[in-house]
């Protein structure tokens, strides 16, 4: 008989189109594939602030389902996934990166300059707040939860003047021509590892995990989402925090004059959650392709040193 290989998803819109395009590229390469869906603490419970669930919401259920041996391969949006490692499981892929950056759907077709002062804006992410508060537009931000279609239908009640969402999770669902603002990264940085999937795996499943890394892997993904989440590990020191990051590879002379590829990594970090005041701090740096760890553990040193210890403090969010 034929393996089947039960891939777990959450079971939101957004969640079954990332796992359809793994279950695709799979059945592509000749497998048998079943998609089996599993309910997360993040799906059930809307009330509450994501902040306040405390870490892997989206993505525990998941990896206890494969633990469990019920499902054979996990599917997460990277950027949910909690920064320590978890014994037994391996991270097989990291598939070809979708647009890591954040979008504006407004309504009326506004882009975020044109909003008026006084504008509401929603998200639940902090990262977002504190970013959007520093650019000083004079927005009230407003604490949203729910899938997509949730947050985006406020703006088209009229209940709230604009949302912010990952661009990836947009382009996905097919609701690109919602955006009416894709944020440069300047303004906004996006999540660490934002529009990236992380494909999971038990770490005794040999046969499984060689099948996704060559279906699956993007080598190029893998290093600038290696280097993003080096630099939040290293910020958040075990929990998460509000922390932008967005690396990039990039093609640079060596000092032959031969063409290298090296990574560009951009951070930022709030020094201060004090009130409506906020203090971000942003810094670069550029690297080895094959040191991309390093180059985030660097980055947030110098974070650090300029002040982003201030924020570390329990329940922080991320996204
Ligand atoms: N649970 C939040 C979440 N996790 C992944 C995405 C979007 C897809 C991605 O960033 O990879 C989103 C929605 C959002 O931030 O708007």
């Amino acid at each position: 008989m034929t393996r089947t290989i039960r891939i777990g998803t959450r079971g939101s819109a957004l969640a079954l189109a990332q796992t359809g395009t793994i279950a695709d590229a799979l059945r592509r390469a000749g497998e048998n594939v079943e998609i089996v869906k599993v309910s997360t603490a993040g799906d059930r419970d809307r009330s509450v602030p994501v902040s306040q669930l405390g870490v892997g919401v989206y993505t525990s259920a998941l990896r206890d389902a494969l633990q469990a041996k019920q499902i054979d391969v996990a599917v997460h949006s990277y950027k949910d996934l909690p920064t320590a490692p978890e014994s037994g499981l391996v991270l097989a892929a990291v598939p070809p990166r979708a647009d890591p950056r954040d979008a504006l759907i407004a309504r009326d077709g506004l882009t975020l300059g044109e909003l008026p002062p006084g504008s509401t804006v929603g998200t639940g992410a902090l990262r977002r707040t504190t970013q959007l508060r520093a650019l000083g537009l004079g927005l009230e931000l407003v604490p949203i939860r729910g899938n997509i279609d949730t947050r985006m239908g406020k703006v088209f009640d009229g209940e709230l003047d604009a949302v912010v969402l990952a661009r990836a999770g947009l382009d996905r669902t097919g609701k690109t021509d919602k955006i009416t603002e894709t944020l440069d990264p300047i303004q906004m940085l996006p999540a660490p590892a934002q529009g990236a999937l992380a494909v999971e795996c038990r770490v005794d499943d040999v046969d499984i995990e060689h099948l996704l890394q060559s279906t699956l892997d993007d080598e190029v993904t893998r290093a600038a989402v290696t280097a993003e989440r080096a630099m939040l590990a290293a910020l958040e020191a075990g929990c998460s925090a509000p922390v932008g990051a967005l690396a990039e590879v990039v093609e640079d002379l060596d000092e032959n004059g031969s063409v290298i590829e090296r990574i560009s990594l951009r951070g930022v970090a709030a020094a201060g959650l004090d009130g409506e005041s906020v203090e971000l701090i942003r810094a670069s740096a550029v690297g080895d392709k094959s040191d991309a760890e390093r180059l985030g553990r660097e980055l947030a040193a110098e974070l650090l040193d300029l002040g982003a210890g201030a924020l570390s403090g329990p329940g922080r969010n991320s996204r």
